[in-house]
C-alpha cells in the first residue's frame, strides 16, 4: 500500500488526541519508483524466473532447426518414418506399400517453411471412389500437395484401411455415400473414380453398374457446375483392349477388340462420359494409365 495514500501526519498534527505526541511523518522517499519494484524482484526471486526465462528463450532460438527444406524434410522422414513403423505393427504386411508410398511422397512435400504468400493456397477436394486402390493413392499425393480432400466412398470394394492413416489430419474428411446419390459439398475439384472396377464387381448387379457410372456420373457433373469445381473423369485402362504399347501415353489410341461383354461397356459408356466431359469442359484420365505416368492429367488439375 503507497504510503502517500495512508499519510494522516497533517491530521494527526492538529489533533492532540490522536494517539502519541511524538509522531513524526516519514520522510518522502526519493527514488520509490525505481527502489520498490526492484525490491520487489529480488525478495520474490522474479529476478532469477526473468532471467531463466530469457536465458531459455535464447537457447531455443539458437538451437531451433532452421526453416531450409532439407531440415524439415528430415524431421518430417523421421516423423513418417515413426507413424510408417507403428502402421505396420497395426496393420501388418498389408500396409508396407502404403507406408512406403507414404515415404516416398513426403520426401518431395513441398510442404517446408515457405515465405508468407509464396505457399500455394490448399484445395478443396472431392474424390469419389477415394477409399479404393486407384483413389488412396490419389488422395495420399493431394494431401501431400497441401490440399483438403474429402472422400466420398460407398466401400462397395474400397476399405478404410487405404485411408485409415488420414484419420484425425483435419484436411481429411470421409463421408459413406453412394454416388448415385445426389450430394452437395463446397469444393474447387472433383475426382471421380466411384465405379465397380473388375468385372467380377461390374457384372455383380450390371444395372446398378450402369447407375453408378450414368447416375452417379451425372450427379457429379451437376455438383461440379453448382461449385464451379473442376472435374476428373476416371475410366480404365481397359478402353485401350490389349494394348501393345506400356505404359499408354495420352496420344495412344489403343488396340481394341470390339467383340465382348468389356469391349460393349468401354465403347458404349466411355463416349457417355466423353460426351458429358466435352459438355463440362473436364478430363478423362484412363486410371493405370494416369498411375503409371505418375497422374499427368491429375497434376495438370492444380
Ligand atoms: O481401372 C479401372 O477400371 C478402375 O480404376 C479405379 O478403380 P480401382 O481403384 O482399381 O478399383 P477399386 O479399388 O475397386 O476402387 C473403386 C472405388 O469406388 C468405390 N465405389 C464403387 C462403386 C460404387 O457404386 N461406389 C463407390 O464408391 C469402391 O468402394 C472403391 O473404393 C477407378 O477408381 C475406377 O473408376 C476405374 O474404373
Amino acid at each position: 500500500m503507497a504510503s502517500e495514500l495512508i499519510y494522516r501526519g497533517h491530521d494527526a498534527a492538529h489533533t492532540p488526541t490522536s494517539g502519541g505526541a511524538g509522531y513524526t511523518p516519514k520522510p518522502e522517499k526519493r527514488l520509490l519508483w525505481f527502489s520498490r519494484p526492484l525490491r520487489y524482484l529480488i525478495r520474490e526471486q522474479r529476478l532469477a524466473f526473468l532471467l531463466v526465462g530469457m536465458a531459455l528463450a535464447t537457447l531455443f532460438f539458437a538451437l531451433a532447426p532452421s526453416s531450409s527444406p532439407s531440415s524439415y524434410s528430415s524431421a518430417a522422414a523421421a516423423e513418417l518414418a515413426l507413424r510408417s513403423a507403428m502402421e505396420l505393427a497395426r496393420f501388418g504386411e498389408h500396409h508396407r506399400h502404403r507406408a512406403a508410398f507414404e515415404a516416398a511422397t513426403s520426401r518431395g512435400f513441398v510442404g517446408g517453411k515457405v515465405p508468407l504468400g509464396i505457399k500455394r493456397k490448399g484445395l478443396r477436394i472431392v474424390v469419389t471412389g477415394g477409399a479404393g486402390f486407384v483413389g488412396s493413392h490419389l488422395v495420399d499425393r493431394l494431401i501431400a500437395r497441401g490440399d483438403s480432400v474429402i472422400v466420398v466412398d460407398n466401400f462397395f470394394t474400397g476399405r478404410k484401411e487405404n485411408v485409415m492413416h488420414h484419420f484425425g489430419n483435419p484436411n481429411f474428411e470421409l463421408i459413406r455415400h453412394d454416388v448415385v446419390e445426389p450430394l452437395l459439398l463446397e469444393v474447387d475439384q472433383i475426382y471421380h473414380l466411384a465405379c465397380p472396377a473388375s468385372p467380377v464387381h461390374y457384372k455383380f448387379n450390371p444395372v446398378k453398374t450402369i447407375k453408378t457410372n450414368v447416375v452417379g456420373t451425372l450427379n457429379m457433373l451437376g455438383l461440379a457446375k453448382r461449385v464451379g469445381a473442376r472435374f476428373l473423369l476416371t475410366s480404365t485402362s481397359e478402353v485401350y483392349g490389349d494394348p501393345l504399347q506400356h505404359p499408354q501415353v495420352e496420344t495412344y489410341w489403343g488396340n481394341v477388340n470390339p467383340i465382348g461383354w468389356v469391349a460393349t461397356w468401354n465403347l458404349q459408356v466411355d463416349p457417355f462420359h466423353k460426351e458429358c466431359l466435352m459438355e463440362w469442359n473436364g478430363y478423362l484420365s484412363c486410371t493405370w494409365q494416369a498411375l503409371l505416368n505418375k497422374l499427368p492429367t491429375i497434376d495438370n488439375m492444380k
